[in-house]
């Protein structure tokens, strides 16, 4: 609706700073829009959320009553707080709060905190300012702003290309009903159960063990692992909360395809942390998939359904100490014994290599180069096998992980797919994996961008909002036009995926998305400095309002490099760019 009046103003209105919506275009007041959370289709796990336990309707003079250091509350954003037993523990303290104790203190909470900090005190929150609608429902603690949207043409905060642009009323061809509808239940998946404690989790050094389960309730995980494509017979699909119910679900199984993966992977990107990421999906997503892909029947149905139920996790271990994008040269042995392949070797900078309960390793079963190698299951269990958390710069709560195996015995059964074809399969895997670094990096360029317009929408320096000083909209803009284009490509080579044989995809796609990955992590790297410069010290310390900045800032080495380094990418994906045109489609050169 926003759009249709923003199409309809009249050219002098055009530029943001001209106009601002009169009274009567302002066409629902904020606590109208509170109370009109229309859908309630899934069911979201609540165990941990800190939803908001509003139960009444205040007058700002009832609220004036509550201004002492026992018995404190403060109005924030048309919400009601009682913090009195919050005071001691206020990280700014409490005598900023008492200042404002029983007043309106939105402006100065909103020059010191993010919005999301609210969602994480939710429980602190009694009611709202204003009188109880006459026949309207109660009050709904799962409000976010995601949830409040008109139509579903438009969906998101509408921050300029803070959301691609199909979330705001641009067409598309790649989206339909059952798209919409999933970014409305990931988004509010992941505001609820995920982004407020994205900071707790991080600095704990570990996501919690539930949010798998949590996860494969919504059906996320199999959605991830799924490569495009809903691995519907290794998962209950009526225990998923976007696929139960079949043709009225969320996603209806049948119809699930490769841009709803995409959606999944970009809205739960808005989390802002790649350690959170990569704890949930880092492994899963990697080393499931050749199973799914190459493994005996008898393989996949002891591991594939377990993983998606969340109940155990597996992880990918192919980098060594001393082979990092080198595969075919990797030393890690698997040798031939009677009972099963003696497992020796290291394998480094493994993610969820801490706590995963299945590694799919990649060991060398034959001679050298990349013939010799294979793909094999090496279990926690299975003595030999020790694992040590590795202190790395970023992505700290994915478990990145220096392994040992010394005198492995693994059973014959584990080994994935044929012997001497891991190669292959690890090829196979590598263009879904760079997908998902590409659909991840992107978007937290895309967070860092979100996060700059807001704050500098708000900061003054010499009077003037930081977004009024053209060298900072510049960066802006520089950021807006790269994360769009990434965009854009991404989107293309998503569909072509969608349309391509299989076999013609490892050929034809395997340059341009090398090419993209460095366009992504290049587009990551750009953004998280930027993003930095604005919020200047705010970016520097961890929490707080430069939090996400700061995160992701030092998480940009963890995209650009592992998957395939910016170097190695950009090489890889002009050679096989070069020989696809001239070996098939007919270029001479
Ligand atoms: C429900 C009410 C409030 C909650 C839950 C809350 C929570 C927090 C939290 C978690 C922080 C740590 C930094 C961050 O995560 O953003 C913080 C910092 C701070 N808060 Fe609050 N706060 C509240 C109200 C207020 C109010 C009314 C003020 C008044 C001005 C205030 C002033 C500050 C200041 C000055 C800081 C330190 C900022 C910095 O380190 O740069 N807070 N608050």
């Amino acid at each position: 609706m926003f759009v249709l009046l923003f199409r309809s103003l009249p050219p002098q209105l055009s530029t943001i700073s001209d106009f601002s919506f009169p009274l009567h275009f302002q066409f629902k007041s904020r606590l109208e829009r509170l109370f009109q959370y229309k859908r309630t289709p899934i069911d979201i796990p609540t165990t941990t959320t800190t939803t908001t336990t509003m139960s009444g309707y205040f007058s700002t003079s009832q609220v004036a009553g509550h201004s002492s250091e026992n018995d404190c509350w403060v109005i924030i954003h048309d919400k009601v707080y009682d913090v009195s037993s919050f005071l001691n523990d206020h990280p700014g303290g409490k005598k900023i709060i008492l200042k404002n104790a029983g007043t309106d203190a939105t402006k100065q909470f909103d020059a010191f905190h993010n919005a999301g900090v609210l969602e994480k005190y939710g429980a602190l929150c009694i009611g709202v300012i204003g009188e109880p609608p006459k026949d309207g429902p109660a009050p709904s603690a799962a409000v976010t702003a995601a949830a409040v949207d008109d139509d579903d043409r438009t969906f998101g905060e509408m921050i300029p290309f803070g959301d691609p642009s199909w979330y705001q009323d641009w067409d598309s061809p790649y989206y339909k009903d059952s798209h919409r509808r999933l970014r409305r239940a990931v988004r509010t998946f992941v505001d609820a159960e995920i982004m407020p404690f994205v900071h707790e989790w991080d600095e704990a050094k570990q996501v919690p063990m539930f949010l798998f389960t949590k996860c494969a309730e919504m059906g996320i995980l199999a959605a991830i692992a799924g490569n495009g494509k809903l691995p519907v017979e290794y998962f209950d699909v009526e225990q998923a909360a976007l696929f139960r119910g079949g043709a009225n679900a969320i996603v209806p199984p049948e119809e699930f395809d490769a841009f709803h993966s995409f959606i999944i992977g970009d809205e739960l990107a808005r989390c802002g942390s790649g350690g959170v990421l990569w704890g949930l999906c880092g492994g899963l997503g990697i080393g499931l998939p050749p199973i799914i892909k190459f493994g005996s029947e008898e393989l996949k149905s002891r591991i594939v359904p377990e993983c998606l139920a969340g109940r155990k996790t597996i992880c990918l271990a192919i980098t060594e100490p001393s082979a990092g994008s080198d595969v075919a040269n990797l030393t890690t042995v698997a040798n031939e014994a009677q009972d099963g392949y003696i497992v020796n070797g290291e394998k480094k900078w493994i993610t969820n290599g801490t706590f995963a309960d299945y590694f799919t390793a990649a060991v060398r079963t034959g001679g050298e180069g990349m013939g010799g190698v294979s793909l094999i299951v090496v279990e926690r269990t299975m003595p030999g096998v020790q694992t040590r958390q590795m202190k790395c710069s970023g992505v700290w709560s994915s478990g990145t992980a220096y392994i040992n195996f010394e005198d492995v015995l693994v059973p014959k059964a584990n080994i994935v797919g044929k012997e001497n074809r891991g190669f292959k399969y690890i090829m196979h895997n590598f263009n879904h994996e760079r997908m998902g670094i590409v659909t991840q990096a992107n978007r937290l360029a895309r967070v860092c961008l979100e996060e700059a317009i807001k704050y500098g929408s708000k900061r003054k320096t010499f009077g003037v909002k930081l977004v009024n000083h053209p060298v900072l909209r510049n960066k802006l803009a520089h950021m807006s036009r790269q994360i769009e284009a990434t965009h854009a490509w991404t989107e293309n080579v998503i569909y072509q995926t969608m349309t391509m044989p299989e076999d013609l995809q490892m050929i034809k796609l395997g340059g341009p998305i090398a090419l993209l990955k460095a366009q992504a992590t290049q587009t990551l790297e750009y953004c998280a400095r930027e993003a930095s410069q604005i919020f200047g010290g705010l970016a520097y310390t961890r929490g707080g309002q430069g939090e996400k900045v700061e995160r992701i800032y030092r998480e940009v080495r963890a995209y650009a490099i592992p998957g395939g380094s910016e170097e190695i990418m950009l090489d890889l994906g002009m050679r096989q760019s070069i020989k696809v045109a001239t070996s098939l489609q007919g270029a001479k050169l």
